[in-house]
């Protein structure tokens, strides 16, 4: 994505956001094109009376003038400040909200995929440790500013002469090349900085989080990264000196620059109030004029080209936020037909997968069929392609080939939302989040928090358990979940918010339900008591478990043996436990040896 689309992107986002936004930055560049003008040309009626006329009432009404724009000016230009302060901070705010509702809106694959990954670190970096958004809304605001001065002057200073313009423009590119290219000098030394600066970053932020703080103190991993944390901080040491070095050449350059343009404008004005070679003379209230209207050209002009490579660098930074920004959402992506009803058939037929950027097949052709109501183990060795299945029906991913029905229909012709609401699943690496175990439970439920879902919660609670934990809390099922932003929040082990996933995913009321290893975290007497009552809290639930834990395929109706990709059997325990040389059998004797006394 070159420069001009990501600012074409980024202000068709911003105005988006705010068109207001956009209005009030064109009146504040106004206003502040105002005040200078009024400063470049009132004085020079004054100055001519001073030396003219010298009329009383002509001098006190044009410093009047002066003094009464100047306070109007003040008062607006300020006013629009303060305004346009806190419209910077809300766009701000606003544009990071939009990036994380696009990274929970966006294709989940992005989400595993490296590539992705890095864009997204890469945009959260430019938003975070380089304030690249603040920057550029700055910027852009100032480029406008800097234009409608500049041009405004320019007609002021036609009036004089061209070649004065002409000079002052010329002796203004300079410095604008000059500028380009530093900024573009520091925008690859930057891009050098970017990875030190990540990497110095992680072994930092190791030494803040609690959560490596066991790790660190058992496996003496102190010094090693404070030696790490000294090497990258050494590097970036070097890298600052480097960078100043030349930025120091720079700004000299540019000063000798400015001096010049200085010189151009006193002098060029000077020799037409003493001569007419140039052309006809001008008096002193002119001089003042021109004078300060070159001085204050050439510092807008420079001010221009200064903001315009501040934006161009910003958008090189932004180019990761806008990129990721552009990525469909996973919502939009296909199905217009909303599910209803409940889920009476689900059928894989000939389905075959494989991660993005990897060419290994996950899941080699498999096929099979369950019905409303039955209870099915999807059971294999680590890898064997169990969980994929899962990503696959929750359209995290799309197959590569094969199709997936739900009541006859390719689940990817229906609208995702409506879809969602059909199932609920535990994943292994299921997260609960700090909201009070209610809400964590009932999670985005449309219908308002009553009595009657309040029943529901406590009652599933009871179902998987936790009944007497959240009877010993003050606050019960309202208390905050995790101690992190309350210390009246409640602890709980691995089990019991395992139990408190399961309650959500029963909570939803979807009629397929997948728990996917839904025991891991359990001790074996609240195992045993999940399974006794799963048939009862899944009730007519159409139900898939994923579990290494053999004994749960017991109660289920058919056990799927997946086996590198391809399913080996489909079939009730009893049955696979009569095919001696299956893999069931294996797998199911090889615990159950494990449990005999
Ligand atoms: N996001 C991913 N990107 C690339 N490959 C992946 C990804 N997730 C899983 N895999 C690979 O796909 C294969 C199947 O993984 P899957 O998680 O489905 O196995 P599983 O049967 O659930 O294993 P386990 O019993 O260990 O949970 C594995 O070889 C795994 O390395």
């Amino acid at each position: 994505m070159n420069n001009m689309k990501t600012l074409k992107k980024f202000i068709s986002l911003s105005f988006h956001i705010s068109p207001a936004y956009f209005f009030l930055l064109i009146f504040q560049s106004m206003m502040e094109t105002g005040q200078v003008l009024v400063n470049v040309i009132l004085p020079k009626y004054l100055v001519d009376e001073l030396v003219g006329g010298r009329n009383r009432d002509n001098l006190i009404r044009f410093g009047l003038y002066i003094v009464l724009s100047n306070v109007a000016f003040l008062f607006l230009n300020k006013t629009m400040k303060r305004i346009m302060d806190v419209r910077n901070i809300y766009m701000k705010e606003k544009l990071n909200q939009a990036m994380a509702d696009k990274i929970m809106k966006v294709e989940f694959a992005c989400l595993e995929d490296p590539y992705y990954l890095d864009l997204k670190e890469r945009a959260v970096f430019a938003c975070r440790t380089m304030s690249a958004l603040e920057n550029l809304i700055g910027s852009v605001a100032k480029v406008l500013n800097n234009t409608v001065t500049i041009l405004s002057l320019l007609v002021v200073m036609f009036t004089l002469s061209p070649i004065f313009v002409l000079l002052l423009v010329l002796t203004i590119s300079i410095s604008v090349v000059a500028q380009k290219f530093f900024s573009k000098y520091q925008l690859e030394i930057y891009k050098e900085l970017i990875p030190i600066n990540r990497r110095y970053g992680y072994y930092v932020s190791l030494g803040f989080d609690a959560k490596y703080q066991k790790d660190i103190r058992l496996y003496n991993m102190n010094q090693m990264l404070t030696d790490r944390v000294l090497y990258y901080n050494r590097q970036i040491y070097d890298w600052f000196k480097g960078f100043i070095r030349k930025q120091g050449v720079f700004q000299g350059f540019v000063g000798i620059i400015n001096d010049l343009q200085a010189a151009i404008a006193y002098g060029y004005v000077g020799i037409r109030v003493i001569s007419d070679k140039m052309g006809g003379r001008i008096g002193i209230g002119s001089f003042t004029m021109y004078v300060t209207a070159a001085i204050n050209f050439t510092t807008s002009a420079t001010d221009l080209g200064k903001n315009i490579m501040t934006v161009i660098q910003m958008l090189g930074y932004l180019q990761p936020f806008m990129e990721f920004m552009s990525l469909p959402d996973e919502a939009k992506k296909e199905g217009s037909i909303p599910f209803e009803g409940e889920v009476e058939s689900l059928c894989f037929e000939n389905v075959t997968f494989h991660y993005p950027k990897s060419e290994q097949l996950v899941l080699k052709g498999i096929s099979f069929e369950i019905k409303k109501g039955e209870k099915i183990s999807v059971v294999g060795l680590n890898g064997a392609g169990k969980s994929t299945i899962v990503k696959l029906l929750c359209r995290l991913y799309k197959p590569a080939s094969g199709t997936i029905y739900i009541n006859g229909r390719d689940i990817y012709e229906y609208e995702f939302t409506s879809y969602m609401k059909c199932l609920a699943a535990v994943f292994q690496d299921y997260k609960l989040f700090a909201f009070s175990v209610l809400e964590n439970i009932r999670g985005g439920e449309e219908e308002e928090e009553n009595e009657i879902n309040r029943e529901r919660v406590a009652s599933l609670l009871g179902q998987v358990g936790l009944k007497e934990k959240m009877e010993e809390l003050p606050k019960g099922m309202d208390t905050l979940f995790g101690k992190q932003y309350d210390p009246g929040g409640i602890e709980m082990s691995g089990g019991q918010s395992q139990k408190v996933a399961i309650a959500r995913a029963l909570y939803k009321e979807a009629s397929l339900i997948i728990l996917d290893e839904p025991t891991s975290a359990l001790d074996p007497l609240a195992e045993a008591e999940i399974y006794e009552h799963f048939n009862q809290l899944v009730g007519d639930k159409t139900a898939i478990y994923i579990s290494h834990r053999m004994s749960s395929s017991v109660f289920c109706d058919k056990i799927l043996v997946l086996d590198g990709g391809l399913i080996t059997d489909f079939d009730s325990h009893k049955k696979l436990m009569e095919k001696e040389e299956g893999m069931y059998y294996k797998l199911f004797q090889s615990q159950a040896v494990n449990y005999q006394i």
